[in-house]
C-alpha cells in the first residue's frame, strides 16, 4: 500500500510539474537571464547618473567700501557649467582698518591693506583652483567722493590696490569703481539670485541698502514708466524673464555722511558747541571741525572762522532728532509726477522689500527687526532708547564698538525718516520690509549679483534642464524593464506548448 502510495503521489510531483512551465529548464533559464538582465539595466541607469564626488570652482570679490573692505569667497559646482549649478559664499573676511579710500595720502597702504585676507583666501581656495579663480575689486561712494575730490589721489589708490592684488596666485580681473546704479542693479540681483525667485520667474523682492557713504534702492515698480526718468532704470534678461528694474543711489546718504550733514546743519547756530538731539544724554565729545567737514558732502557748508574743535553734547530727545535728521532731505522740488527726495523720481513702491547692510546692523542692535510691529511702537522704542543716559548705554553693552554704540539712535532716527519720508513707506507698507544680513548663508549685498553678472553665471535664457531628476529616471527605468519581463513570462505561459498538452507514451 505505502509502496503504492508513493509511487502515486512521485507521478503526481511529475504530473504537477509537467504542467507549470516554471518548471521547465527553458523557463528557468529566461527568468535568470531576464533577472541578470534587470539587475544590469538599473544598475547601468543607477552609476550612470550617480552624482559623482562633487568638485567647486570659485570666484573672489573684494567689496571696497567707504568704511571698511571685505573679501567674499563663492563656490558652485564644477561640472555645472551650463550655469544651473547654484553659487554660494564659501568664505568672508573683513579687511582690517578703514576702506581703500581712506588711504589718500599714502597709497600704497591701501594695497598692503589687503593682503592679510588675500592670504587667507589663498588657504581657503583649493591650490589647484588658484589661477582659475576669478579675482575682482569694486569700491563703492567712498572710492566715488575721493574721485570727485581727488581723482590724481583716487587713480593712485587704485593702482596700489592692483598691484597688491596681482601678487597672488588668483586670475586677477581687474579693480574698478562701481556706479550708483550698478551698486543697486547688483544688490537687486543677489537678493533674488540668493532666493531663487529669478530662476522660478517668481515676483521679485526690493533691494534697500544703506551703507557709510550712499544708500541704494530697487525694485520692480508696477506698470513703470521708464521714459519719465531713463537714468533710473536698468533693463536684465535672465532665465528667460525681462526685468524693468527702477534703481537709484543717493551719493551721501549713506549713514556716516548722513550724520556729517546733520552736524553740519547744527552747527550753523554756534560753531562752538553741539546739543545734540540724537546722541545719549550724558554723551560729551570734543571733536575736530576738520574731520567733520572733510568730504565733499557737506565741505561747502564749513562756517567761516570757526574753531578747531567743537563740543558735541548728546541730549538723547528723539522727535527733536527727527526734525535734525529731516533737515538733511530736501522734499520741495520735484519735476516728476513723484518724488523720494532732492528731486529724484521714484515711482510708487511694489512688493517685498530686502533691507540690508547698515539697515541690518542698526534695527538688529535696537530689536526692532520685526516689521509686524506698527511704526508708532517702534518710534517709542527708539524714543526710549535715545533718552537712555550714556553711562547706562555703555555698561549694558560692553562689547560693542563706542562709536556704533554713540550713533545707534541718530542712525534709527535716520533709518525711519528715510524709509517713511524719504522713500514713501506707509504704516501698512512698513511691514513689506524685511531686515536682513544673510540668505540661505550668503551675505545680502552687491558683489555676488557683481560676480554672477561679469562670470556670465546667469544665462539670459532659462537653461534646458533634464526632464527627471536622478531619483525619478531610476524608478521609471526600473519599472518599466519589471513591466517588460512579467509581460515576457506572461507571453511564455499562455503561447508556449504546454508539456501536459505533449502525446502521452502509455
Ligand atoms: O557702500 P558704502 O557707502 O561705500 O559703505 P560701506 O560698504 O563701507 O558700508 P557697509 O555696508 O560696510 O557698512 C554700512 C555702515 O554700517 C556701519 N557698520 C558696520 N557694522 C556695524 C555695526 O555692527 N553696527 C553699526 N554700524 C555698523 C559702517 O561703519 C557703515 O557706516
Amino acid at each position: 500500500m505505502s509502496a503504492q502510495r508513493a509511487a502515486g503521489s512521485l507521478t503526481d510531483c511529475r504530473e504537477m510539474k509537467e504542467k507549470n512551465p516554471w518548471h521547465t529548464p527553458v523557463t528557468i533559464s529566461i527568468t535568470v537571464i531576464g533577472v541578470i538582465a534587470i539587475v544590469a539595466l538599473v544598475t547601468v541607469a543607477v552609476l550612470q547618473n550617480k552624482p559623482v564626488p562633487q568638485k567647486y570652482k570659485y570666484g573672489i570679490v573684494l567689496d571696497a567700501g567707504s568704511s571698511h573692505t571685505a573679501l567674499y569667497i563663492y563656490k558652485w559646482p564644477a561640472e555645472k557649467d551650463n550655469n544651473t549649478g547654484r553659487v554660494e559664499q564659501e568664505h568672508s573676511c573683513k579687511v582690517k582698518g578703514k576702506g581703500i579710500s581712506s588711504y589718500a595720502e599714502t597709497p600704497w597702504q591701501a594695497g598692503e591693506s589687503l593682503t592679510e585676507c588675500m592670504e587667507d583666501a589663498v588657504k581657503q581656495v583649493p591650490t589647484k583652483r588658484h589661477f582659475e579663480t576669478p579675482l575682482y575689486l569694486g569700491a563703492t561712494a567712498g572710492m566715488r567722493l575721493l574721485h570727485m575730490e581727488n581723482s590724481v589721489a583716487s587713480d593712485k589708490v587704485f593702482q596700489a590696490v592692483e598691484k597688491s592684488l596681482q601678487k597672488f596666485p588668483f586670475s586677477y580681473q581687474g579693480a574698478r569703481m562701481l556706479s550708483g546704479q550698478e551698486e543697486g542693479a547688483f544688490g537687486w540681483v543677489t537678493v533674488n539670485y540668493l532666493d531663487d525667485r529669478l530662476k522660478q520667474g517668481l515676483e521679485t523682492t526690493g533691494a534697500l541698502d544703506l551703507g557709510g557713504a550712499s544708500t541704494q534702492i530697487s525694485f520692480v515698480p508696477k506698470n513703470y514708466i521708464i521714459s519719465e526718468s531713463p537714468s533710473n532704470s536698468v533693463t536684465f534678461r535672465l532665465y528667460g524673464n525681462d526685468y524693468n528694474l527702477y534703481t537709484h543711489s543717493f551719493l551721501c546718504y549713506g549713514k556716516d555722511q548722513v550724520l556729517r550733514l546733520a552736524l553740519a546743519h547744527q552747527t550753523k547756530s554756534g560753531p562752538g558747541e553741539i546739543a545734540d538731539p540724537c546722541f545719549h544724554p550724558g554723551y560729551s565729545e570734543s571733536k575736530n571741525y576738520s574731520v567733520l567737514y572733510d568730504s565733499p558732502c557737506v565741505s561747502d557748508r564749513k562756517p567761516q572762522g570757526a574753531p578747531v574743535t567743537f563740543h558735541h553734547k548728546g541730549e538723547g530727545n528723539f522727535q527733536q532728532c527727527q526734525e535734525v535728521v529731516k533737515n538733511v532731505f530736501n522734499f520741495t522740488s520735484c519735476k516728476y509726477s513723484r518724488c523720494s527726495f532732492n528731486g529724484v523720481f521714484q515711482p510708487p513702491l511694489h512688493g517685498q522689500f530686502g533691507a540690508f547692510s547698515a539697515y541690518y546692523y542698526v534695527m538688529d542692535f535696537l530689536n526692532l527687526t520685526d516689521t509686524s510691529v506698527p511704526l508708532t511702537t517702534v518710534k517709542d522704542k527708539l524714543a526710549k532708547h535715545c533718552a537712555t543716559p550714556w553711562n547706562q548705554i555703555i555698561q549694558q553693552h560692553p562689547e560693542i564698538h563706542v562709536k556704533y554704540l554713540a550713533e545707534y539712535c541718530f542712525s534709527g532716527a535716520y533709518i525711519l525718516t528715510l524709509l517713511t519720508e524719504g522713500y514713501n513707506f506707509t504704516s501698512e507698507s512698513y511691514s513689506s520690509i524685511k531686515f536682513i544680513k544673510k540668505i540661505k548663508g550668503s551675505d545680502a549685498g552687491w558683489t555676488l549679483g557683481y560676480m554672477l553678472n561679469l562670470t556670465n553665471m546667469i544665462p539670459a535664457e532659462a537653461p534646458d534642464s533634464p526632464p527627471l531628476p536622478h531619483a525619478g529616471y531610476v524608478s521609471i527605468v526600473t519599472v518599466i524593464a519589471l513591466l517588460i519581463f512579467t509581460l515576457f513570462i506572461i507571453f511564455l505561459c499562455r503561447f508556449r506548448p504546454s508539456s501536459s498538452k505533449q502525446p502521452q507514451i502509455v
